[in-house]
């Protein structure tokens, strides 16, 4: 279907030298003057035919017009060179712009008229059946004039049965040949979708490469100019510092129903952008973001534009080779550019080197380049921009370029975007450019000759960029497919013995570490219970009545005599307790205990969290705490206020049941007894650091120090001397501990009526009422609500919201993960890709077939 033989890329000039047969019958005959009555004659029954043509059958007369014009100068050459009648120069009036117009049509709209045409037809023929039918009808002037541009070079054979045979056999030519294009035009799409996919999952290991236009040239030579006219909008960097420092990698996708142009870059999350001005900015601020010392930077900025007027194409733009340093630049910027083009204009990508018309092309670096890599100049085409800036001999010369010959040849363009106050954003600059280059090209007969019009202009050359991509895909097909499948089954022997073929999802590997982290949540609910809550509170309970006990009894001078002298309704102790009581009542219960709670719990979910697998991604571990952060945030208020409101009463009163002074008592004991504990294991370490002898002698001194009305020589350092007053302030502490602790389990004790006597029993009676009031409402305003709501929460933020950048950086948090998918979406990818490059390769063989 794309053999070489059959590709010609000039197909439209070949379509005007078809009746090249004229030649044969002016020369055999020798009847010029009778060859131009003959065309003269078809150009008055085509004139009369036209006026009842349709709108396109005008498109055929153009033809015929441009048919009787090379007509018309055969027959003045042959006239003139063998008669002395020197025939004027006559030609059909802008037949140059006929030619450039016919040839830019696309091939779409060929198609489509093609189509229409061969539809009538078919009608027609049904109409007619055998009937050799005349070839006069209205609807089948394209026939006829067709078949008078034939009879011109047949001696006007008028059988009209033989015309329409004809006329049959050139529609047939040209469905085939639309089908072609319509086949060639999923070809390239279907590729250009299979080289994304492959894009998308490459790795360094990678080795398939599919082919694009590299778009190399020197500085300024017009590389940007081209691009845009090819694509029909201004959206390059431009600017004199060196604006292009990346490869930009682009993808033109061609789609009927996009009504408006739109841009995507890939991998990059900006969404699709219609505005081309706002592409412009997006692609410079990447481009600037490298700094200039470092010159070029080898990462690709991947760019897709769909629209319904552009071809399926891929094209890379590259940095220009640099024809004057700036100062900032690195001293190997030369080389740095040389190497990244060298990696882009390797095999099986299309060469596309821009030259300037006013550059001698022997100086010509991207030809130079060019030659390296494909010294036979096969996959390299020519594109000569600034055609306007030399004379058109100069210009027309070089396009017959045979110092650098290349198999595709060079085409001319004048692709310079002109200014804004000429045109709109809203137009297609592919239009504007090429109506500027008809303008210039019909202005200057040198670009006349009929060879030369196939290499010129911006619409030919889009036209040859889409089929040498066609025809270089189409022949890579099978060694594309072959080098496809052959990664695939590595990457499935890989998967096999690194995963045993266990296929993984982000998702599904979220959802399965969200049930580890749930089963460990439900065990710790369990355990994190009133129960817990109530030793938590009575340990902050217990530190502050031990602190007013400390700050109100044990300081006072009077504590070592106290009970034997005093009774229970002594009013100085009588105030003490009720001052104490007032305290620890009006001390914020609600507040402090709710904080203390809700931090306990941040922290038990926290280590849960830790354990859990989720421990190796900082990301999702931090959605857990926030998760805890906020519902914990959401109940505080509620729950504290609860707690204060219930706690309110005790602040007037406390009321003591004798079962619970008793717990009470037995409490107080051993709250005491530990407060004893410790002070006695601080004595031990004093003791142990300084030895018991050090240490006698510090307290001895320390005592006759306090006796002596004169200060007494320092016989010790300042550390051990206050070392030796710690001790000294323990062991009171000691003694008053154990005296409270003796009347605590004395008959003194026994009985709520001498709660004066017994504040540590009474305060503790007040603390547990505090405690269990407390202990209610957390459980329900707190615990309840948190339990319920955390694993909601988790799926809400861990499974139901998680954007696909947060579920990437949350695989990419967990190395193993990550090589673990990044290996599945690679089998995934190339999967797919085969499937899609089979059914091509099964497309290609059936058409052979045909
Ligand atoms: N007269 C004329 N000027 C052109 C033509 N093509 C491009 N130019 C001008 O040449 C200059 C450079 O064109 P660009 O398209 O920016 O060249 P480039 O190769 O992309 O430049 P760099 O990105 O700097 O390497 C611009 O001022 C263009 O307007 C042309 O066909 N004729």
């Amino acid at each position: 279907m794309f053999s070489e033989e059959g590709f010609h890329p000039f197909r439209a000039y070949s379509i005007l030298k078809g009746p090249g047969a004229l030649k044969a019958f002016f020369r055999s005959l020798r009847l010029p003057i009778a060859g131009f009555s003959l065309v003269a004659g078809g150009v008055a029954y085509v004139g009369a035919q036209v006026q009842r043509a349709s709108d396109y059958t005008k498109d055929v007369f153009d033809r015929s017009f441009d048919v009787v014009n090379s007509a018309w100068d055969k027959t003045r050459e042959v006239v003139n060179d063998a008669t002395s009648i020197n025939l004027p120069e006559i030609h059909m009036p802008g037949w140059m712009e006929k030619i450039l117009r016919l040839d830019e049509e696309s091939v779409e709209n060929r198609r489509q008229l093609q189509l229409r045409k061969s539809q009538e037809k078919e009608r027609q023929l049904g109409e007619k059946g055998n009937e050799s039918g005349g070839s006069g009808s209205d609807d089948n002037s394209e026939g006829v004039v067709v078949g008078l541009a034939g009879a011109v070079a047949s001696t006007l054979a008028t059988d009209e049965e033989n015309d329409f045979e004809k006329l049959n056999e050139e529609e047939k030519q040209k469905l085939a040949q639309s089908s072609k294009d319509d086949r060639m035009m999923i070809f390239t799409k279907k590729m250009i979708e299979i080289r994304n996919i492959l894009h998308d999952i490459q790795d360094d290991n990678s080795s398939i490469t599919l082919p694009s236009i590299v778009v190399i040239g020197s500085q300024s030579s017009g590389k940007s100019s081209v691009l845009e006219a090819i694509v029909g909008h201004e959206f390059l960097p431009k600017g004199s510092n060196m604006v292009t420092r990346r490869p930009i990698e682009l993808t033109l996708v061609h789609s009927k129903e996009t009504t408006t142009p739109y841009c995507e870059f890939n991998g990059v999350q900006l969404g699709h952008i219609t505005d081309f001005t706002k592409v412009q900015q997006v692609l410079t601020d990447f481009n600037m973001a490298v700094p200039p010392r470092q010159g070029v930077d080898d990462n690709p900025i991947r760019l897709t534009i769909c629209a319904s007027h552009i071809p399926n194409l891929s094209l890379i733009d590259l940095p220009g080779y640099i024809q004057i340093h700036s100062s900032d630049q690195p001293a190997d910027l030369d080389d740095k550019i040389s190497a990244l083009c060298d990696k882009y204009i390797q095999e099986p990508n299309i060469i596309l080197a821009v030259c300037a018309a006013d550059v001698d092309l022997a100086n010509s670096t991207a030809l130079r380049a060019s030659r390296r890599v494909d010294p036979l100049g096969l996959r390299t085409i020519g594109v000569i921009t600034k055609m306007d800036l030399v004379p058109p001999e100069k210009a027309v010369s070089i396009l017959r370029n045979e110092h650098y010959p290349l198999h595709y040849g060079y085409i001319g363009v004048i692709s310079k975007v002109p200014p804004l106050s000429l045109w709109s954003r809203n137009q297609n600059l592919t239009d504007i450019v090429s109506s500027r280059e008809r303008s210039y090209f019909s202005a200057h007969p040198q670009f006349h000759d009929l060879p030369i019009l196939p290499m010129l202009g911006i619409q030919n050359l889009r036209k040859n960029l889409i089929h040498v991509l066609e025809y270089t895909m189409s022949k890579n097909l099978q060694y594309t497919a072959d080098s496809i499948r052959s990664e695939l089954d590595d990457c499935n022997y890989q998967y096999k013995v690194q995963y045993n073929d266990r296929l993984l999802t982000a998702e599904s590997y979220i959802a399965e570490n969200l049930d580890v982290l749930k089963a460990a949540f439900k065990e710790l609910s369990q355990k994190f219970d009133k129960n817990e809550v109530r030793a938590l509170l009575k340990e902050i309970l217990n530190e502050k009545t031990l602190d007013l006990l400390a700050e109100r009894y044990w300081m006072d001078e009077n504590i070592l005599n106290w009970t034997k002298q005093s009774k229970a309704t002594d009013e100085h102790w009588q105030y003490k307790l009720d001052s104490c009581v007032s305290l620890l009542t009006r001390m914020g219960l609600g507040r402090v205990s709710t904080l203390q709670v809700t931090e306990l719990l941040s922290r038990r979910i926290e280590e849960i969290a830790k354990q859990s697998p989720f421990g190796e991604h900082p990301g999702a571990l931090q959605y857990i705490l926030n998760a805890t952060q906020d519902i914990l945030r959401r109940r505080y208020h509620n729950t504290s206020e609860q707690v204060e409101n219930c706690v309110k009463p005790y602040k007037f009163e406390v009321e003591i049941n004798d079962e619970e002074w008793k717990v009470s008592r037995s409490e107080a004991q051993s709250m005491i007894q530990k407060e004893l504990s410790m002070c006695q294991n601080a004595e031990e370490k004093i003791r142990k650091a300084l030895g018991s002898k050090r240490l006698s002698q510090v307290l001895e001194f320390l005592n006759s120090q306090a006796k002596s009305p004169e200060p007494l020589p320092v016989a010790h350092s300042a550390v051990v001397l206050d070392q030796g007053r710690l001790m000294q302030y323990l062991q009171m502490r000691e003694n008053i501990l154990k005296l409270r602790l003796s009347t605590m389990k004395s008959k003194t004790c026994k009985s709520k009526e001498s709660k004066y006597l017994c504040p540590e029993v009474f305060l503790n009676a007040v603390s547990n009422k505090l405690i269990n009031t407390a202990v209610l409402f957390i459980n329900i305003e707190l615990l309840s609500e948190f339990y319920y709501q955390f694993p909601r929460e988790l799926d809400q933020r861990l499974i139901h919201s998680l954007t696909s950048e947060q579920l990437t950086s949350f695989v990419d948090e967990n190395p193993r993960l990550k090589s673990q998918l990044q290996l599945q979406r690679k089998k995934q990818g190339l999967e797919l890709a085969l499937q899609k490059i089979n059914s091509l390769v099964m497309l290609e063989r059936q058409t052979d077939n045909e």
